[in-house]
């Protein structure tokens, strides 16, 4: 039975408050770190100083999704921060080969995101690189969007082409992501979940984390 991944996105979390937040998803796999520089999305969160102190308070280890232009850059700081993965987009990158191997030779696990719009079949010759392609499933940016059915049938095709070379990566998705959503993206062929507002938008997140790998489990 294949291992489903519940990562709550701190995008919804109250940002002055951020370790008692992170202690209120405990029964997560991960803690997924949302880093936007105003420049790649219309949208500023957080940077490294953040992402540091975040892996020293965090139970969880971190899964920090990179939503900055210049990631060849930037990304390799964040695994020497301490990071689990590091998500770069595939958009805000000129070398994603060069910087896969960085990311994992600073010991994280290397990860490239794709937009809705963007297509997977360019990138299928990397996959070999890769420990994670996160397939956006909302515009990124925001918490709180819907789900974008049409994403669905790019999830289909990266994972038919991860089973056909019979590569280790796994595939996440990120947006919109619910009790009602999950399901189809688990049935298309993803095991990590992303999910802010679904969790950190309940009154028990513990509750609403156990909820969605119930609702996504129920293919399997
Ligand atoms: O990367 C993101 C937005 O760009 C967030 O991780 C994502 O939107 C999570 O929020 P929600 O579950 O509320 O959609
Ligand atoms: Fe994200």
């Amino acid at each position: 039975m294949t291992h489903l991944r519940i990562n709550p996105s701190i995008l919804s979390a109250d940002f002055v408050n951020l370790e008692a937040e992170l202690q209120r998803i405990g029964s997560a796999d991960a803690v997924h770190v949302d880093v936007m520089d105003n420049h790649f999305v219309p949208n500023l969160t957080l940077g490294l100083p953040v992402v540091r102190r975040i892996r020293e308070v965090s139970p969880l280890p971190l899964d920090v999704h990179l939503m900055i232009e210049d990631a060849d850059r930037w990304a390799p700081q964040y695994a020497e921060a301490g990071a689990a993965s590091v998500t770069f987009h595939a958009e805000a990158a000129t070398a994603p080969v060069k910087l896969a191997r960085e990311l994992r030779d600073a010991g994280a696990k290397a990860g490239m995101a794709l937009r809705p719009a963007t297509p997977v079949e360019p990138y299928l010759d990397l996959l070999g690189e890769l420990d994670m392609l996160l397939v956006m499933t909302v515009e990124p940016g925001f918490g709180g969007q819907s789900f974008l059915d049409l994403t669905l049938p790019k999830i289909r095709r990266a994972a038919k082409a991860i089973r056909g070379a019979d590569l280790p990566l796994v595939i996440q998705v990120d947006g919109g992501i619910t009790e009602d959503t999950i399901l189809r993206a688990a049935e298309a062929g993803a095991t990590v979940f992303v999910a802010g507002s679904s969790v950190y938008g309940a009154d028990d997140a513990a509750a609403a984390i156990s909820a969605l790998r119930t609702a996504a489990s129920r293919k399997h």
